[in-house]
């Protein structure tokens, strides 16, 4: 792995020297949004009018974050209006390549073998790391956004003049709670996975471990008697959840030592992750290939052997027995 220096790609891993052990993940770099009409954004920042066929997203199916967008992607019915390039699971060296392998698409829109090519070419001299997701504006030949936050906000309602699905999944009235789930979940367990993975000290790992499932315990008696978490209705938080929890039992229990249980020990959260799971479209996206062989192959730090283990056996196709706690959203 590496990241940008003024415009150069430089190997570097994650530095928690200065943070006494923890894990501190960076602030997206890019961060301006497509509108309706291109008029700014919630921050201010925008002038990216929304228009089928003028952007592309590069995104890995190992990812948990890129995951999301995929999934709005498909769940807006983007897929003929949005093109898509998959990289190459393995992130070693150059960073995220378009090596070529199952599942993976190569980038169409610019021809870049890797994505730190894509990135200067918006910014010449830009310093950040490198991530995906990634929106890119084939007019202006940059890039929008490399936060997925942001990015499914603007799938979710930005196409919705131009022939985008129906489907509000941040819905006016429940800003507020979905905000509220969003800022717990992502700190705690979204993010919080990556702490106890990542962190290179004891407390700091014990920390996070126990945030993780503080998290899963109250989600776990939350979706006891909904069938969502804001109820009845779908929404954006279950899909940033949702990505997390499939992710759970497969990788970040062995691979990142989050292992006082698995999400198969929690009988609400499990039914919950199929009924995402079957959600028409979803399944799709999911890629456990490119999931177990990207962290287990890529962190070499935590996993020097690369070896890439055989389990868990799941079978997310089962019934997920949640219709009794509501509509689907
Ligand atoms: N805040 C970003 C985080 C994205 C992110 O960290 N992606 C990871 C893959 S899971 C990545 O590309 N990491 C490369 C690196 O850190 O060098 C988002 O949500 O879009």
């Amino acid at each position: 792995m590496g990241r940008l220096v003024d415009g150069v790609w430089t190997t570097q891993g994650y530095d928690t020297s200065a943070t006494g052990g923890a894990f501190k993940r960076e602030e997206s770099r890019f961060r301006n949004w497509i509108t309706p009409d291109g008029a700014p954004g919630p921050d201010g920042e925008g002038g990216f009018a929304a228009e089928p066929g003028r952007y592309h997203l590069y995104v890995s199916l190992a990812c948990p974050w890129a995951h999301r967008t995929l999934i709005f992607r498909r769940l807006k019915g983007l897929d003929g209006m949005i093109g898509l390039s998959v990289v190459h699971w393995f992130m070693g060296d150059e960073g995220w390549t378009f090596a070529e392998a199952p599942g993976t698409i190569p980038d169409s829109v610019n021809g870049v073998r890797c994505l730190h090519e894509l990135y200067t070419l918006a910014e010449p001299g830009a310093t950040t790391r490198v991530t995906v997701p990634v929106l890119w504006d084939t007019q202006r030949r940059t890039l929008v956004s490399n936060e997925s936050a942001d990015i499914i906000r603007m799938l979710n309602s930005a196409f919705d003049g131009v022939g985008a699905r129906e489907g509000d999944y941040y819905p006016e009235a429940l800003r507020e709670e979905i905000d509220g789930y969003n800022a717990r979940i992502y700190d705690t367990l979204n993010n919080g996975v990556y702490k106890a993975g990542f962190a290179t000290a004891q407390d700091k790992y014990d920390a996070a471990v126990a945030g993780v499932f503080e998290t899963l315990d109250w989600l776990e008696s939350h979706l006891a008697a909904r069938r969502y978490l804001c109820g009845d209705r779908l929404t954006e938080a279950d899909w940033r959840l949702f990505t997390t929890l499939l992710r759970f039992d497969a990788v970040y229990h062995g691979h990142f030592k989050c292992n006082l249980r698995r999400i198969a020990d929690y009988p609400n959260l499990s039914g919950y992750l199929r009924d995402l799971y079957q959600h028409p479209g979803v399944r799709e996206t999911c890629d456990f290939e490119h999931i177990k062989n990207h962290y287990y192959r890529s962190h070499d730090w935590i996993n020097p052997s690369r070896v890439v283990p055989a389990g868990p056996v799941q079978d997310l196709d089962a019934p997920h027995g949640r219709a009794r706690l509501g509509a689907p959203g």
